[in-house]
Formats: structure tokens, C-alpha cells, sequence
């Protein structure tokens, strides 16, 4: 019989991944200091090669060493992946998970000889960015690429890529129930200041990038048409999807802005920053904000220092209230729905997927499975384009044929 798809990927020609028996999940995570020590060694591997200036460093270290040298991320990784183990095991699916990071232990490169001398063969990555774009999407099938070189495991371990998820009822069904949540605080916070009939803001805000990142993002053949740039696009989405959710934000004014900017000041990066944007707000008459940080998934340091220090700060000497609605987290709409994107992938005893279909809520999804040519592409300072996995134009981590 002919070949119905690419024996190598396995990939059914819309996008999507036919359904394997994987048998390990990899969490793949940004990773984040434990102690004062680890901070400095830290920074320098997350700015490896990309010319972020020393003060920018010793800037970005101050986050971390007032919170003892530690960043949450980790904690909220352990969390998560206790959680979604939990999941699995209620649904009688037998599939280990395991945690690598890109920039500190446990590092992906350890995970990888790690599983493979478990035994383990097709690895189904699950990457913690939600959207499209190199270091939410491209930079994971990287580390995984690079990593089965590095560790001599290409051609052994197949790995493949859980599809982003922004459009997902997992992401956004936990902003949906916080958002409820902190406007009734604010709400409350305007009527104790005497301040009832004040305009209440809706202030989404995610993780700006280098305008060239931006505009890289996604396919070659989505790119042109018409957007702004589509790592953009999907967060305008998402957030008209919440707001769509939630009666109690009717009519409120709202915007999407950008947080933790770094890099060198002339190159240009999407904005507003959300501080400069919470002053225009106040200088229009806005009583309170409600920042809503669809950009991340857990509460990890660019949400504490950027939105819970800073932007709170900013928010107190401008007079506006405040609060800051909750990231998914571990929460179970966002466990349940990881999970159902896995069964989506995983081929049961019949050689079926566990799950018809691609669930989506958001404009622009589902996501493929399997990137598209050229997806957010980004060359490495000597012009070359790093090995990836999970794209059609992958030549790692398939299956030799
Ligand atoms: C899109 C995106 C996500 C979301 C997707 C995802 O979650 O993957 C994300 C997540 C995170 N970013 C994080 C931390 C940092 N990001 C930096 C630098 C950068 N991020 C960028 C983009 C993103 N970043 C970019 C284009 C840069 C500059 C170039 C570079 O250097 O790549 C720097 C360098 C220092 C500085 O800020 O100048 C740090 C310390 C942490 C950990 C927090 C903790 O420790 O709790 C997390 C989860
Ligand atoms: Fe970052």
C-alpha cells in the first residue's frame, strides 16, 4: 500500500499529528533560580549570545534575589505536573511525565538521557507557552532538537509537540472565572474609596517581544494576510473570548499591553508597556484596573515583580485600584483540558485517537498539530537556523524510516 502521509511524521497533511502511542509526556519549562547563587548563572544562560547588556542582568536579578534567589516557576511546575499526573491516573492512562527546562535544572538535555534510559521512545513534548512565536513556541522544538543531537538520542527518542494552546477552554476557561472574580474586588475597592459610579478598565497584558519576533510568527503562508502580526492577533482573541464570557464586563473599556521588555532600547518591541499605558488611563479619567495576564500560565516572577510589584505601584501612585486576576495555574479547567489535548494525540489499543477531533474556543485555533514551513522562524547570530522538532521542515526527533 502507498503511503498515506510522511512515514517520517506521520503528519496527515491539515496540520494535524495522526494519532501515536506515545509513551512519555515531557514538560518542557523555562526554568527559574532556587538561591542566591543559582540567580547570576541563571540570568547569563537565559541571555546566552543575545548581547543583554550587564545592567540589564544585575536589573533583572534584584526580582529574584528579593525573593530569597528564588523564582516561583519552578515550584508551579512541580505543581503542575503533580496535577496533571493525578489527572491521568483518573482517566486509567499510563503515560509518565517528566519535566525538563530550558535555562536551569532539571535541564532538558538530563530529562532526555533520563527518559530514554527508562526505556521510553515517543515523547509527546508539552511546552508551558500558550501562543505562537519563538520563545513561546519555536525555542522549545529547539531545545528538544538540539538536546537529541547534543545527548547522541536522534534516531532513538521521537519526539513530537503538543499544539500551542491559546484557543483552548484549558487556557481560557481560568481567566474566564478569575476575571468575575477580581472585578467584583476592584468593584469593592472603588465603593470602600466612595468611588462607586468610577470606571472600572480591563488591561490584558502578556510579555512584549522584539517587533521582528512578532511579525515571525506562525506560518509562512498565515503570516501576510492582513494581521498585525499574528503572536498579537491571538491575544486580541483570546481576550475578546473573555470578555465575550463574562456578563460583568459588558461595556467596560478594555486594551491589550505589554510587559517586561528587555534588550537593547533601539530595538524595537511591542507596546505599550502596561505602566506608561496605566498612566494614560488614569489621565482619561479611569478609576480602577483590572490586569488580566494572558501571556502566562502560572504567577511566576515576570508576574509578580512586572504586574504585582511594579504595576501595582504604578497603579497606588496614580490613584487607580487595582488587581490582578489569577493565571491557570492548576487549575482543574486547565488540567482537564491538557489532558483532553493529549488524549487528543494518543492512540488507544485500537489505533485511535482517545479523543475525535481538536477541541477550540478562540478565533484562530486549533492550532496544528504540526508546525507549518518556516514557523516563527528565527536565525541563530551565525545565520544558521537551529534543529527543531515538531514541524513538517523538522529533521530530528522523527522516527528513521
Ligand atoms: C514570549 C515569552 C514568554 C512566554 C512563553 C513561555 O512561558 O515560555 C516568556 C516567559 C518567561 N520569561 C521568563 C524570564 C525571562 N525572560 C527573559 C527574556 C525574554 N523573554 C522573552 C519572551 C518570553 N518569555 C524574550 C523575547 C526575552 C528576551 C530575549 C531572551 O533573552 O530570550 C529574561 C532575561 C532577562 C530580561 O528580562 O532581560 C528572563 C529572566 C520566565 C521565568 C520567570 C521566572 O523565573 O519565574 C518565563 C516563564
Ligand atoms: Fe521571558
Amino acid at each position: 500500500m502507498s503511503q498515506a502521509f510522511d512515514p517520517r511524521q506521520g503528519y496527515d497533511g491539515q496540520g494535524r499529528m495522526i494519532p501515536k502511542a506515545y509513551d512519555a509526556i515531557l514538560l518542557a519549562s523555562f526554568g527559574g533560580p532556587e538561591g542566591q547563587d543559582d540567580v547570576i548563572p541563571f540570568l547569563r544562560k537565559v541571555t546566552e549570545g543575545r548581547g543583554i547588556p550587564d545592567e540589564r542582568l544585575e536589573e533583572v536579578a534584584v526580582h529574584y534575589r528579593k525573593n530569597g534567589g528564588v523564582s516561583p516557576i519552578n515550584a508551579q511546575n512541580r505543581a503542575l505536573k503533580a496535577a496533571l499526573e493525578a489527572e491521568l491516573a483518573d482517566r486509567g492512562i499510563d503515560l509518565p511525565i517528566y519535566w525538563g527546562n530550558r535555562n536551569w535544572h532539571p535541564f532538558v538535555n538530563d530529562t532526555l538521557k533520563e527518559l530514554a534510559a527508562d526505556g521510553h521512545r515517543k515523547v509527546l513534548l508539552m511546552g508551558t507557552g500558550a501562543y505562537s512565536g519563538y520563545s513561546a513556541c519555536r525555542q522549545y522544538r529547539e531545545d528538544a532538537g538540539m538536546g537529541l543531537l547534543e545527548t547522541g538520542l536522534d534516531g532513538v527518542v521521537e519526539i513530537d509537540k503538543l499544539r500551542q494552546f491559546f484557543d483552548t477552554p484549558a487556557f481560557v476557561t481560568p481567566f474566564v472565572h478569575s476575571l468575575r472574580t477580581s472585578l467584583a474586588n476592584v468593584r469593592a475597592q472603588l465603593a470602600e474609596a466612595g468611588k462607586e459610579d468610577g470606571q472600572i478598565k480591563i488591561v490584558f497584558v502578556t510579555h512584549s517581544i522584539p517587533m521582528a519576533d512578532a511579525q515571525a510568527a506562525g506560518p509562512e503562508g498565515i503570516r501576510a494576510d492582513g494581521y498585525e502580526n499574528l503572536y498579537t492577533t491571538q491575544h486580541q482573541a483570546v481576550a475578546d473570548y473573555i470578555l465575550s464570557q463574562v456578563e460583568e464586563a459588558q461595556g467596560l473599556e478594555h486594551s491589550l499591553v505589554y510587559q517586561s521588555r528587555s534588550g537593547a532600547p533601539h530595538v524595537p518591541w511591542l507596546e505599550p508597556d502596561i505602566n506608561d499605558a496605566l498612566e494614560e488611563d488614569a489621565a482619561a479619567g479611569i478609576a480602577g484596573v483590572v490586569v488580566v495576564p494572558i501571556g502566562f500560565i502560572s504567577d511566576h516572577m515576570e508576574v509578580m515583580w512586572d504586574l504585582d510589584t511594579e504595576a501595582r505601584d504604578s497603579c497606588a501612585e496614580l490613584g487607580l485600584a487595582f488587581d490582578r486576576v489569577a493565571t491557570p495555574g492548576t487549575h482543574q479547567a486547565f488540567i482537564t483540558g491538557l489532558v483532553d489535548l493529549v488524549e487528543e494525540r494518543l492512540a488507544g489499543p485500537d489505533g485511535k485517537s482517545l479523543r475525535e477531533g481538536r477541541t477550540s474556543v478562540v478565533a484562530g485555533g486549533p492550532w496544528f498539530d504540526v508546525c507549518r514551513p518556516g514557523c516563527c522562524e528565527k536565525r541563530a547570530l551565525d545565520g544558521t537556523l537551529r534543529p527543531t522538532i515538531g514541524a513538517v521542515d523538522s529533521e530530528v526527533g522523527v522516527p528513521q524510516s
